[in-house]
């Protein structure tokens, strides 16, 4: 025990490091929204610097300290004014990239300066110690930066809560557009938060610096220990990120004391506390204040064989007759394009930020390598036994993203990905060490395809895979699991509320983008004769590959192609390196500023200018794409539609946000082509009834039933399939997608099969009666291939009913369909719902603000205020009740009601 409180004791050094830099992780992402995965790297930026200042300048220590610190500080407001001002309604996903931009361009400059050499810091620091009891002493250095932390954490404190300028700070978190109307300049605020939190980071690595090492991978790896410590601290907490961060060094180092058998086991704990902190905080749902961002385009999918023909002929003539060199360079490229196309799937399509593909394809080679070094079995068996065996650890890597989103999610990925490259591919005992994996040459259904004897078999080999692989993200893209993938990342709680399973689809996204990494990763490990996994499969090369993913066009199929060029020992690499001078050591610097570059300027990549570029070379191609147009799917005069008739029925049904009781006791009951009016002032709780009928809402008591069955404990999804449908009062459209791809979304059966069939052959997409019964209602046929978000407002509602209708619900619940529609189009509108209740036998609940409208339609009607039913009845009866006439204006007739209610 006294052992581990010595160890612990030393841990506080590392543990004051984590605590200071987190808490500028926390300054920075409270004044500007962006989580900087580069923090580590600023940090160490100004620990070089600090080195130089007192090595070759000999300057004073504090001196030195100083100069070191201002020069991240420098660093961090040059980020902000010339990057992340750019991009400051950009998606989480832009901003996470530019950030890992920043993070590859400090890393490869240092890199080309020092190498990967360490470069041992004399400590300046006190080095005598205080003995506390028996073999228990604290060394005075350590004491020292506790204290460092401890003075700064109060200050910081101070001034966050106390100051104008940490007011403005705290306005400018909470909501940017509210703060700038305040009168505080956001971008001013962002840039001195850069300026405290990235200097904060330069002191962190200066004082830590001689306990640890200068060493460029170090110092960037340990940016996932302070956002382990940030992420407890809730990106709020000074005081908790102080002793958050002391706990996790102090764990760490004592851990790391008694674990030395285990190699990355005290490494991997920032990643347990990460989380755990998850699965305790996260929300499986963004709640209703959830902004549609803008993200990156998706392409269609489409194999243009006319295309890809000719560039399969080229590539395979190339692959066999250019010199070894080369054709090994086109083999890294061809197996760092299948690890960048899972990023396509993964992020592009289902808009899942996994920091993780390279540790993904790392295990795939891993598992396949051992097959065959412990078993000697053939390739095709250890390619498909490393691919299947992937697929879990992906779907494992996927379980905190069901909890979680965005930026946190980039965490986990970056914490599992390391983990496994400390615990597994660093393991002298699992990977054979420094001699690495011996596979000798592999045989494909026997024969040799070794990459050193006939590289042009291997060559063709890797070729064919990339083909297969992306015929898969293809065949995905364009069925049923592509357009659920697309919803997800779209809006999860539209999808939810049309039957999607999130948990499904992340998982399945998840599960097979692993495979696809594994895939590639065996053709990169298995070009030599023994696997050196270390070197490799690294986080920093993760990192990279979502860079090149958005380089290439990280939402097209194409995408890959391009971006795997920047890839180290690839394509690029070889015609860097064809130029005199040593210029490859410089391709992880240009593919640095050229992710930063294209995420301020194209984050669509180079492929989508590719395909524009095509279809205006070639109009036919662009003919093509019109000829798959919506009309094929409009089967002419569908069967009128009857929907399975279900009673919905609302008892006693409270909803409380924290502290605030939004709705109380209410009871309802909505009938089979019935229209029920749900009616109240502004901030009745109407919304939170729908919310909390369809599972949106957090905290509700009571009971919803439907046809008898309590569907209290179902999720959204589940409470969609059994046939309740909603609109939002915001719409929550898929933006970014046409009307078509919307319904189609909508109107695909809920079956999971499609999930495994259709990476064989997508499965054509159908319009259910419902749809095509909506879209002639609607008029919306015209529209079809339209990008909703460039459609007007008016339809765009009409659109939102469809897709509610295109599920062909039982209960239908919408949430001031009418809102901002003219006289016509509420008529017509009104015509539809008639027509769904009546003809379809739906049963509607229908919130509106427009009291003409309600009177007009409803059968009955149901009247809340402050959370409580006050009335209930026929649209004479409740325009005549009392409370009701209070509760809107205390109105004194029941002319005046309809009047004042549509105020
Ligand atoms: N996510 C939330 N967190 C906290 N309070 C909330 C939340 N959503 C709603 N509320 C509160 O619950 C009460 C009911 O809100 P709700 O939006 O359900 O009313 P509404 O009748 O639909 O209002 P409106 O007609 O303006 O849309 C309001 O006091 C609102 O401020």
């Amino acid at each position: 025990m006294e052992e581990v409180l010595r160890f612990a004791l030393i841990g506080l050094g590392l543990g004051a490091m984590y605590s200071l830099a987190s808490q500028g992780l926390v300054l920075i992402y409270r004044g500007s929204g962006v989580l900087n995965f580069a923090q580590g790297a600023v940090g160490m930026l100004g620990a070089y610097v600090y080195y130089e200042a007192r090595t070759t300048f000999e300057l004073p220590f504090l001196v030195s300290a100083l100069i070191g610190i201002a020069a991240s500080g420098i660093v961090g407001v040059l980020v902000q004014v010339v990057i992340m001002r750019r991009l400051k309604n950009a998606s989480p996903l832009a901003r996470i990239v530019a950030t890992l931009g920043i993070l590859l361009t400090l890393q490869s400059l240092a890199v080309l300066k020092y190498g990967g050499r360490t470069t041992f810091v004399t400590p300046e620091l006190p080095q005598g110690v205080i003995p506390l009891s028996g073999s228990i002493v604290l060394p005075w250095d350590r004491l020292i930066m506790v204290v460092i932390a401890v003075v700064l954490t109060v200050i910081l404190w101070a001034v966050y809560k106390y100051s104008r300028f940490g007011l403005g700070t705290s306005a400018v978190a909470e909501n940017e557009l509210a703060a700038s109307t305040l009168g505080w300049s956001s971008d001013r605020i962002a840039m001195i938060n850069w300026a405290v939190g990235s200097a904060l980071a330069g002191l962190a690595a200066i004082l830590v610096s001689p306990i640890i090492t200068l060493q460029v991978s170090v110092m960037t790896n340990l940016v996932l220990a302070a956002m382990a410590t940030a992420l407890i601290a809730g990106f709020r907490s000074f005081p908790i990120a102080l002793v958050a961060g002391l706990v996790i060094g102090m764990m760490q180092t004592a851990v790391g004391r008694f674990s030395a058998d285990i190699p990355g086991l005290a490494d991997s704990l920032p990643l347990v506390a990460i989380v755990i902190i998850l699965l305790v905080r996260g929300k499986s749902l963004p709640l209703r204040d959830y902004i549609f961002q803008k993200l990156p385009l998706v392409g269609s999918g489409r194999i243009r064989w006319r295309i890809v023909v000719p560039v399969l002929v080229a590539a395979a003539i190339l692959i066999i007759a250019v010199p070894p060199r080369w054709q090994d360079a086109l083999t890294i490229t061809i197996a760092a394009a299948m690890i960048t196309l899972s990023i396509v799937l993964l992020t592009g399509y289902a808009g899942q930020i996994s920091l993780a593909q390279f540790a993904m394809a790392g295990f795939g080679a891993f598992i396949a390598g051992r097959m065959v070094s412990i078993w000697h079995v053939s390739f095709e068996v250890a390619l498909i036994s490393g691919i299947l065996a992937t697929i879990p650890v992906g779907i494992l890597i996927a379980l905190p993203a069901v909890r979680t989103r965005g930026i946190t999610l980039a965490v986990v990925t970056l914490g599992l990905g390391t983990t496994l490259e400390f615990m597994v591919f660093n393991s002298d005992f699992l990977t054979g060490g420094f001699f690495g994996t011996q596979i000798g040459q592999p045989l494909l259904f026997g024969l040799n395809i070794s990459a050193i004897v006939h590289p042009e078999r291997y060559g063709l080999v890797a070729l064919g895979l990339l083909l297969l692989m992306t015929l898969v993200v293809g065949n995905i893209r364009r069925g049923r699991s592509g357009r659920k993938l697309i919803a997800v990342r779209t809006n999860e709680r539209a999808a939810a509320a049309l039957g999607i399973s999130i948990t499904s689809a992340k998982l399945y996204a998840f599960g097979v983008a692993a495979g696809i990494a594994a895939c590639g990763g065996i053709i990169l490990a298995f070009r030599s004769e023994s696997i050196v996994f270390g070197s490799t499969f690294t986080s920093f090369n993760s990192i990279s590959a979502v860079g090149w993913a958005m380089i290439g066009g990280i939402g097209f199929l194409l995408g890959p192609l391009f971006g795997a060029t920047l890839a180290p020992g690839s394509i690029g690499a070889a015609l860097l390196n064809a130029i005199p001078g040593e210029f490859s050591t410089f391709l992880p610097l240009v593919s640095g500023v050229l992710i930063i570059f294209f995420v301020i300027q194209n984050q669509n990549g180079v492929a989508k200018e590719m395909s524009t570029l095509f279809k205006g070379l070639l109009p036919k191609l662009a003919r093509d794409a019109k000829a798959h147009s919506s009309k094929e799917l409009m089967v002419p005069n569908a069967a009128s539609v009857r929907v399975s008739q279900k009673v919905l029925e609302v008892r006693n049904l409270t909803v409380r946000y924290g502290g605030t009781v939004a709705v109380e006791g209410v009871t309802l009951t909505v009938r089979p082509g019935q229209v029920l009016g749900l009616i109240g002032p502004n901030g009745a709780g109407k919304t939170s009834i729908i919310d909390a009928i369809t599972g949106f809402a957090p905290q509700t008591e009571g009971d919803v039933i439907l046809d008898g069955v309590k569907m209290n404990d179902l999720s959204a999804m589940r409470r969609a399939r059994a046939g309740v449908s909603r609109s939002f009062q915001s719409l929550e459209l898929f933006e970014d997608c046409t009307v078509l791809d919307n319904l189609l979304t909508a109107a695909d059966p809920f079956e999971s099969g499609s999930y495994f069939l259709e990476i064989f052959r997508p499965s054509k997409p159908r319009l259910s009666p419902a749809t095509i019964e909506a879209i002639r209602e609607f008029d919306l046929a015209d529209e079809l291939d339209t990008v909703v978000e460039n459609l007007p407002y008016g339809k765009r509602r009409l659109v939102a009913l469809a897709r509610a209708v295109a599920i062909e619900p039982s209960i239908l619940l919408l949430d001031e369909p009418a809102a901002g529609l003219g006289d016509v189009e509420s008529a017509e509108l009104a015509e539809m719902v008639r027509k769904l209740a009546k003809n379809w036998g739906i049963g509607v609940l229908l919130v509106e603000h427009d009291m003409n409208f309600v009177m007009g339609l409803c059968d009955e009607i149901v009247v809340v205020d402050f959370g409580k039913k006050i009335a209930e009845g026929s649209p004479a009866e409740v325009r005549g009740d009392s409370l009701v006439l209070e509760a809107y204006l205390g109105a004194p007739s029941s002319e005046e009601i309809t009047e004042g209610m549509n105020r």
